[in-house]
């Protein structure tokens, strides 16, 4: 192949408008205003068929979204062939070529960086066998379908690419999608070849069923009522559509989708979903708290995340967060490990970030016995933990972004147990189905809600029961507003300051006057700003801690 020159200055002179912008590729890719996204999906287009070409023409995803952000702005990231998040050593690469279209006066200023990426990644162009797969796929933005057409433009008339478009799909089905695909080329399933949504809802109903018959369960959920608040996001229509199966047999009076309206694009993410139920612990928009029995979840706008809560009989609200989740699943997975005596054999463990509520990190090493690692903010820190160091990594992030990554021994060691003349034992069964039942390539709150539904059958709890385990210390999350965020350095997996010098022992002098005192201060990757999270054990405090901290935050700068 060799690239039409004349073809790809002409779709980069109409295309490419905005200039002179700066941003980066962050923790979640690129994601800023909408209006100035056209010159970087054009670029991100061309990365991902770059990173296809690198990988033998596999299969690599693009999602358009900003997830739980406001309306006006949108995002873009790429997804590795087996679901993961792009590789590392690649997010430069984004950035440069996304600067050198942003700030090249000419568009051979451009095409230079462009060859100079190619030749350093030593990517064969004339590798005439190989064309490149994309999947590309977009939450439900107004500002969407023409940001697609920006990042495909290239694809087929420059790049000869095939380009499989999900159209409208949540983060996580994209990221599914992109793995099955390629699982299925791999296996020479051509005439399966590219997966489709329904593959994904077919598969999780599937996994769903099962564990209910295994326990031999009436398929009911154990709450009488369940409210889903989907942020007037994708997760709406996506839920309709599984709900909506022939094989989805939990009766329909068992549960309401709320905020469902993404076909407006000014209500998504507004005083609802997973973002602002979390910071602002409080009801969606559209529920008031009308049955204390009942369980409520919000998904965020691209439905990568979940939440729970309930409210008790004197209707106050109880979320049940993350933390509550990844302990929810660590409790229930730890006694399956233990009855099917496995917990010798296979490793368990839970990952967290610095967000995660001290009470939890305490319930999961004192009442659980399972071992707890913390990591950096952002879940392909997570995900590596858990992938490299549990057989069932259990990660995550507080705001409910996560997932469990079930190891190659853990499936082996199942299979060869399930093999054994008595080995068809409950447990066993319950750890291959729940296995399935999870979207391990990514945090996926359709997926996640799954499992915790199903959990929460089996052991017979209701929301109450699970917020019992433990009790959340007190806590807050606060943005500060400063010149250059770009100071606040950290260490310690970023529960400690380097820089500026003297700040953290400012911070810790403030720590040491609460009783369960912890604070931590870092720049976030996302937003022009820097975090301040303080939790302790008296809530009356908590206020006057926080403000402490920031006061020393504002003064540093
Ligand atoms: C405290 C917090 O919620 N931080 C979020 C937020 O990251 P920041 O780097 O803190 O802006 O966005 C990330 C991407 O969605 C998410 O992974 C992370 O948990
Ligand atoms: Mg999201």
């Amino acid at each position: 192949m060799k690239i039409d020159y004349e073809q790809l200055r002409k779709l980069y002179d109409e295309t490419c408008r905005t200039k002179n912008v700066q941003y980066s590729y962050g923790t979640a890719g690129f994601r800023t205003l909408a209006k100035d996204l056209d010159t970087v999906m054009f670029t991100t287009g061309i990365l991902a068929v770059l990173r296809s070409l690198k990988l033998q023409g596999q299969y690599v995803g693009v999602m358009i979204t900003a997830s739980h952000n406001p309306y006006q702005d949108n995002g873009v990231k790429i997804v590795e062939p087996d679901g993961s998040m792009l590789l590392a050593s690649w997010e430069p690469y984004a950035m440069q070529l996304a600067n050198a279209a942003l700030f090249a006066t000419h568009f051979e200023e451009f095409y230079a960086e462009l060859v100079k990426l190619i030749e350093l990644e030593k990517i064969d162009l004339g590798a005439s066998n190989v064309a490149p797969h994309i999947v590309v796929g977009r939450d439900s933005r107004e500002s969407s379908p023409y940001l697609l057409r920006c990042l495909t433009s290239t694809m087929a008339s420059v790049f000869h690419a095939r380009v499989l478009d999900l159209g409208c799909v949540t983060t996580p089905q994209l990221h599914y999608i992109t793995d099955l695909s390629n699982r299925r080329e791999r296996e020479g399933d051509s005439a399966l070849a590219a997966a489709t949504e329904q593959d994904y809802y077919s598969f999780f109903i599937g996994a769903f069923n099962e564990l209910f018959t295994t326990y031999d369960m009436e398929k009911r959920l154990s709450v009488p009522k369940l409210f889903i608040d989907t942020a007037n996001g994708i997760g709406g229509p996506q839920l309709k559509k599984l709900l909506a199966s022939k094989d989805w047999v939990v009766p329909s009076d068992q549960i309401e989708i709320i905020n469902d309206k993404s076909d407006v694009p000014k209500l998504l993410n507004s005083e609802c979903g997973a973002d602002y139920v979390k910071t602002n612990q409080r009801l969606p928009k559209g529920l008031s708290p009308s049955s204390f029995e009942s369980l409520y979840c919000s998904f965020d706008g691209d439905a990568d995340r979940v939440v729970f809560y309930y409210v008790d009989s004197e209707l106050k609200f109880h979320l049940l967060d993350g933390d509550k989740i990844s302990t929810l699943f660590a409790k229930f997975l730890s006694k399956q490990l233990e009855m099917a005596n496995l917990e010798r054999s296979l490793k368990i463990g839970v990952v967290q970030t610095a967000y995660a509520n001290g009470s939890s990190t305490a319930y999961i090493k004192d009442t659980l016995h399972c071992p707890v690692s913390c990591t950096k903010t952002g879940v392909k820190h997570l995900h590596h933990e858990a992938a490299t160091q549990y057989d069932i990594g259990i990660y995550f992030e507080a705001n409910g972004h996560g997932t469990i990554i079930f190891s190659e021994k853990f499936h082996q060691t199942i299979e060869s147990e399930l093999s054994k003349p008595n080995g068809h034992t409950l447990a066993l069964k319950t750890l291959s189905c729940f296995a399935k039942l999870i979207n391990q390539t990514v945090g996926d709150a359709m997926s996640d809600m799954l499992a915790v539904l199903a959990t929460l059958a089996i052991l017979k709890m209701a929301p109450m029961n699970w917020d019992e385990e433990y009790k959340d210390l007190p806590n807050k999350l606060v943005k500060c507003i400063v010149p250059d965020r770009s100071i606040f350095q950290t260490t310690d997996q970023e529960r400690k300051l380097q820089n500026p010098v003297g700040l953290q022992s400012k911070i810790d002098s403030v720590i040491a006057k609460y009783p369960m005192g912890r604070s931590f201060v870092r720049a976030s990757g996302t937003e022009d700003a820097v975090r301040v999270y303080a939790e302790c054990q008296d809530m009356s405090k908590l206020d006057q801690f926080c403000n402490e901290i920031v006061g020393y935050v504002k003064a540093s700068v």
